[in-house]
């Protein structure tokens, strides 16, 4: 009989010579640290199979993709640690292409740690680092960079229409379509090729190059309308800002605890309480919100006032959305005042005006909702009145009280109609591009179709032209990660988690 230890060690010994030939095989933690009902450790890597024979003491795979129950055996002194669920996931049709296993243990710190370090003890193995499993199944070609990038996003949604545009991200929604403009543009260029070498000996039909034109026109077009979304999918992604601006006194502060209900910001009667931004992020039917309280617009005489005004008008300018909060009260005198009753929009761009929040002529005026705030200091006729007048502008009615609640819920709704305007709609059947690097590359593919096109119309030289395509279609390559992945990937996974 030859003791346990004994067998493990020679358990243990035939795989050192295997771990040494083979390519590494990475494992870790794949779900969250902490006590809880289940931990998922995932192996990916040449040695999987040897990984899951060394902690079964030897016994013989599980079929492949379905779960098994087993215990688990330190290989170093063959000690219980586990029963766990086992999956032995063979390679390629596995996450990564490679062979894995996934280890279901019992989510008890002491137990993971025990089943890391008897994995750590198996030849060939070592711990993963940040978003390897991922990186593995890039280049085995399961996945492009813009799905990479999906999962990332996956894994960082906060809300439910972050997850949705995510999800379809990372299930290849951009990866289709710009592989369907990338194979049109290798389409055109392999006409514009022909032609070259033997155009002039006619083997090729006269409109052949009008067609290859015509296509690229098109793809242009396509690429033309993709990038005049107005960001909506990079403000899903990153969040709308949206920033509560008014006179002093306004309610503004209050405005924003109602929203995030809790006490975020200091509410005080004194006019020019509130100094510096404050930001607070709150999900508004699903949409992410970056939400700033603002000091009160005035021409403040203190130093420090003055710096703040300065700020609460620039975060006014660079916000998505505006809510101007103006008190009930003062809108019903201003309205029975000597200038009249005008709109609800004159009286809007005339507040941001006289706030010093009209942009001007060099960037547009903000979206704006104008908030109606104290109305529990008006009476009820005058609050319909209020209404009536809101409604007759373009904007939506917002009658609030942040001292009662009153109206609160309603303006959430409008604001729920803004943002689901603002943003890119997660379920259109056409995807949104949903970073700065993904507009960038489109660009300049378009202008490099652009320019081709304008070249073939010119008459000029066709192999110049045709260069055109090439730069375009390399544009698009290192969109999906055809060309020069390795950098986007090293950026990505900076702030990946382990075990993905
Ligand atoms: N009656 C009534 N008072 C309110 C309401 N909302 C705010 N207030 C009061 O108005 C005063 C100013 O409120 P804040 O929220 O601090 O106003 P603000 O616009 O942030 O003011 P600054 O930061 O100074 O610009 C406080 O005394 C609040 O209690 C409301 O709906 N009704
Ligand atoms: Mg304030």
């Amino acid at each position: 009989m030859v003791p346990a230890a004994l067998r493990w060690r020679s358990v243990v010994g035939s795989l050192v010579a295997a771990g040494r030939r083979r390519l590494s095989t990475v494992f870790a933690l794949s779900s969250g640290h902490g006590r809880c009902g289940v931990a998922v450790i995932r192996v990916t890597g040449p040695a999987s199979a040897d990984a899951l024979r060394a902690l079964t003491g030897g016994r013989s795979l599980p079929a492949a993709r379905r779960a098994v129950v087993r215990r688990l055996f330190s290989p170093c002194d063959g000690a219980l640690l586990d029963r766990a669920l086992l999956l032995w996931l063979p390679g390629p049709a596995s996450f990564t292409g490679e062979d894995c296993c996934e280890l279901h243990t019992h989510g008890g710190p002491a137990v993971v740690a025990a089943v890391l370090r008897a994995l750590a003890a198996v030849p060939g193995l070592q711990p993963a680092k940040p978003g390897e499993f991922t990186r593995r199944a890039f280049h085995a070609g399961k996945l492009d960079v813009t799905q990479v990038e999906g999962l990332a996003d996956l894994l960082a949604a906060e809300t439910e229409q972050q997850r949705r545009q995510a999800v379809r991200q990372a299930e290849g929604h951009l990866r289709r379509q710009y592989g369907r403009w990338r194979a049109a543009l290798l389409r055109c260029l392999a006409t514009a090729e022909a032609f070259i070498d033997f155009g002039e000996e006619e083997l090729i039909e006269e409109d052949a190059m009008a067609e290859t034109v015509a296509a690229a026109d098109r793809l242009a077009d396509d690429m033309q309308r993709h990038l005049a979304d107005g960001r909506r999918g990079e403000r899903l992604r990153s969040g709308v800002q949206v920033t509560i601006a008014g006179a002093p006194n306004a309610g503004k502060s209050s405005l924003l605890n109602s929203l995030v209900q809790r006490e975020a910001a200091i509410v005080s009667e004194a006019p020019g309480t509130t100094r510096d931004l404050l930001d607070a992020t709150l999900d508004v039917a699903g949409f992410p919100v970056v939400l700033t309280d603002t000091a009160g617009l005035r021409d403040a005489s203190d130093a420090v006032e003055r710096e703040g005004v300065r700020r609460a008008r620039g975060s006014a300018a660079a916000a998505d959305l505006v809510l101007l909060v103006a008190e009930a009260p003062r809108v019903l005198s201003w309205l029975d005042g000597p200038g009249g009753a005008p709109t609800a929009d004159v009286f809007v761009s005339e507040q941001l005006s006289a706030l010093g929040l009209s942009a001007g002529t060099e960037s547009p005026t903000p979206e704006t909702q104008l908030v109606l705030n104290k109305v529990d200091l008006v009476t009820e006729a005058e609050a319909e009145r209020l209404g009536d007048w809101c409604r007759s502008g373009s904007g939506r009615a917002a009658l609030v009280s942040c001292l009662t609640g009153h109206g609160v819920p309603a303006l959430v709704e409008v604001l729920g109609d803004s943002l689901g305007r603002l943003c890119a709609d997660a379920a259109a059947p056409a995807p949104a591009l949903t970073r700065q690097r993904h507009r960038l590359h489109v660009a300049g593919a378009e202008r490099h179709v652009r320019q081709f096109i304008a070249q073939v119309a010119a008459g000029g030289d066709l192999a110049l032209a045709a260069e055109q395509l090439r730069l375009a279609a390399r544009q698009i390559g290192e969109l999906t990660g055809h060309v020069g992945a390795e950098e986007i990937l090293d950026v990505i996974f900076s702030d990946f988690c382990i075990g993905k």
